[in-house]
C-alpha cells in the first residue's frame, strides 16, 4: 500500500471542546467517544451517520464497552457504569478523594477486562495545570481499585502489546511513550522505560492505540498528526497529518478494523485559529493505511 492511497475525511462536525476516547463498537457499527468538558458521551452510527448524545453531571474523560451490556465511563474522579437506554449512571468506585481539583483523563480496558484510567489536575488552559497531581488506577471486574503510581502530570494514552506482556503508557508532559512489563494474570506492571521520545514538532503525546502488527499509533496534541511507532526499535515508522492541530486520540474501527478514527479538540484555539481549522472538534476517519487494528476489550465487571 502506498502513502498516496491514504484518505482523511471529517465524518462528523461535532465541535467537541475536547473530543477523546474513541472506541469502536462492532455490534452497532458505531464509534463511541466523549467530549470531556462538555460532559458528553456520544455514539456515532457509521451506517445512518446519526449521533446520539448522553450528558452526564461532570467531566467525562473516557468510555469503554462493558461485557454485560452498556458501557463504563470515567466521570469526574469516578469509575461508572453507563446504561445507554435510560441514560442512567451508577458509581462503581471513586479515586483521588483527597484531591478536589483532580479528574480522570484517558482510560482503556486491558485484555483481562480491567478498566485502566489515570487522573490529572484540572487544567486552567491546555497543558497548564498543577504538576504531579495524577495517578494511574485500574478498576478490577470485582469493582475494587488498584493504584499503580502517582506523580503523573497528564495521564493519557494506554494500550497493551498483542501478546499482553507489555503495557504502553503516556504521561503527556514527559513527552515520552513508555512501556512496562505486564502480568495479565494479576494486572501488575514493572520495569518502566521509554520507547519513544517525541520530536519538537510532534508536540504533546496524547491518546494511543496498537495495531494488528504490534505498532503504536499516537495522536499528537498541537502536532496535528498521528504517528506510527515501532516500540521495539524506538523508531517512528509513519506520520499522518490531519487538517486540525489539536488531535487527541485514535482507534481502529470499521470493517475488519481497517479504518482509523481520530478525535480532536477546539478548546484553547482562538477565533482566527478556528476559522483556519473549521473542522476542529470533529471526528476524522483515515482509510488506506494498509494496517488493521484489533477489537477493544470490554470491561468484565
Ligand atoms: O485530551 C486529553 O487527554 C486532555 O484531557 C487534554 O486536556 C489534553 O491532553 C491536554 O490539554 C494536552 O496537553
Ligand atoms: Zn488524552
Amino acid at each position: 500500500m502506498t502513502m498516496s492511497s491514504i484518505k482523511i475525511e471529517c465524518v462528523l462536525l461535532e465541535n467537541c471542546l475536547c473530543g477523546e476516547s474513541p472506541v469502536w463498537e462492532e455490534a452497532s457499527n458505531s464509534l463511541l467517544f466523549v467530549d470531556i468538558p462538555a460532559k458528553k458521551v456520544c455514539r456515532w452510527d457509521s451506517l445512518s451517520k446519526q449521533v446520539q448524545r448522553v450528558t452526564v453531571d461532570a467531566s467525562v474523560s473516557s468510555v469503554a464497552l462493558r461485557q454485560s451490556g452498556g458501557y463504563v465511563a470515567t466521570i469526574g474522579t469516578k469509575f461508572c457504569t453507563l446504561n445507554w437506554e435510560d441514560q442512567s449512571v451508577t458509581v462503581l468506585a471513586t479515586v483521588d478523594k483527597d484531591k478536589k481539583n483532580n479528574r480522570f483523563n484517558d482510560g482503556k480496558v486491558d485484555p483481562a477486562g480491567r478498566y485502566f484510567a489515570g487522573t490529572m489536575a484540572e487544567e486552567t488552559a491546555p497543558a497548564i495545570l498543577e504538576q504531579h497531581q495524577g495517578s494511574l488506577y485500574s478498576l478490577f471486574p470485582d469493582h475494587h481499585v488498584e493504584k499503580y503510581f502517582d506523580k503523573v502530570n497528564i495521564s493519557n494514552g494506554l494500550d497493551w502489546s498483542l501478546d499482553h506482556k507489555i503495557f504502553y503508557y503516556i504521561d503527556s508532559l514527559s513527552y515520552s511513550v513508555d512501556a512496562f512489563d505486564y502480568e495479565l494474570q494479576t494486572g501488575k506492571i514493572c520495569n518502566r522505560r521509554s520507547v519513544y521520545r517525541l520530536e519538537k514538532e510532534e508536540q504533546i503525546p496524547d491518546g494511543m492505540c496498537i495495531d494488528a502488527d504490534g505498532k503504536l499509533w499516537v495522536a499528537c496534541y498541537n502536532g496535528g498528526r498521528v504517528i506510527r511507532l515501532d516500540p521495539e526499535t524506538g523508531k517512528r515508522l509513519q506520520t499522518v497529518k490531519l487538517p486540525v492541530d489539536k488531535t487527541t486520540s485514535c482507534c481502529f474501527g470499521g470493517k475488519d478494523y481497517s479504518e482509523m478514527y481520530v478525535t480532536c479538540a477546539r478548546y484553547g484555539m482562538d477565533p482566527e485559529w478556528l476559522i483556519r481549522q473549521p473542522e476542529a472538534g470533529g471526528i476524522f476517519k483515515i482509510t488506506g493505511l494498509g494496517v488493521k487494528g484489533i477489537p477493544p476489550y470490554p470491561y468484565a465487571g
